[in-house]
């Protein structure tokens, strides 16, 4: 018989820190947010995400958020709202990621991985997104009152 592969693991997730940058409209609403897609090199290299990566050791997630925006798209961030969390499992990895909502930062936005960075509304039209990305866009449509499909492929 062979393991069920949605069955979880007792694999100790690993902690990712990932950022929703949200854009205001001229009303204040929330509207549009960035996504990024992964880099050449990287599992799931092509698949679009939100920006973030792993916590280094004694790192809290807002100090990990800031320097993996810093290094991947040359802006500082301001500060960050916790949002939510997920645990993901991966055949190559599982992960807790945990969700920060930030509104307020500096800098130019440079692709410094050669990433490609959208700035995106819902329906997402940026594909393939990433499995981790599909709760957090039903998330924002749920914020949103957006009824329908999220994102395409
Ligand atoms: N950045 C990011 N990672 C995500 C998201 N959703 C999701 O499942 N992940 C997973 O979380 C992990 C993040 O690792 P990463 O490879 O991006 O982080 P990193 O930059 O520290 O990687 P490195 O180890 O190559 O330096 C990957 O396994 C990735 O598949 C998301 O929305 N954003």
């Amino acid at each position: 018989m062979s393991a069920d592969p949605h069955a979880p693991t007792n694999r100790v997730p690993v902690d990712v820190a990932v950022g929703v940058l949200v854009r205001r409209d001229a009303e204040g609403h929330e509207a549009d947010f960035l996504l990024t897609s992964r880099p050449e090199g990287k599992v799931y290299a092509g698949y679009w995400e939100f920006p973030g990566g792993k916590l280094e050791a004694g790192e809290t997630v807002e100090q990990a958020l800031r320097r993996e925006l810093q290094e991947e798209l040359g802006i500082t961030i301001g500060g960050s709202q916790p949002w939510q969390e997920l645990v993901m499992e991966y055949p190559h990895a599982k992960v807790r990621l945990h969700f920060h909502k930030v509104f307020e930062w500096t800098g130019e936005f440079e692709m410094r991985e050669q990433q490609s960075m959208a700035w995106e509304r819902l329906p997402v039209s940026s594909m393939p997104v990433l499995p981790g990305t599909i709760p957090v866009l039903q998330w924002l449509a749920a914020e949103r009152g957006f009824a329908e499909v999220t994102h395409r492929g």
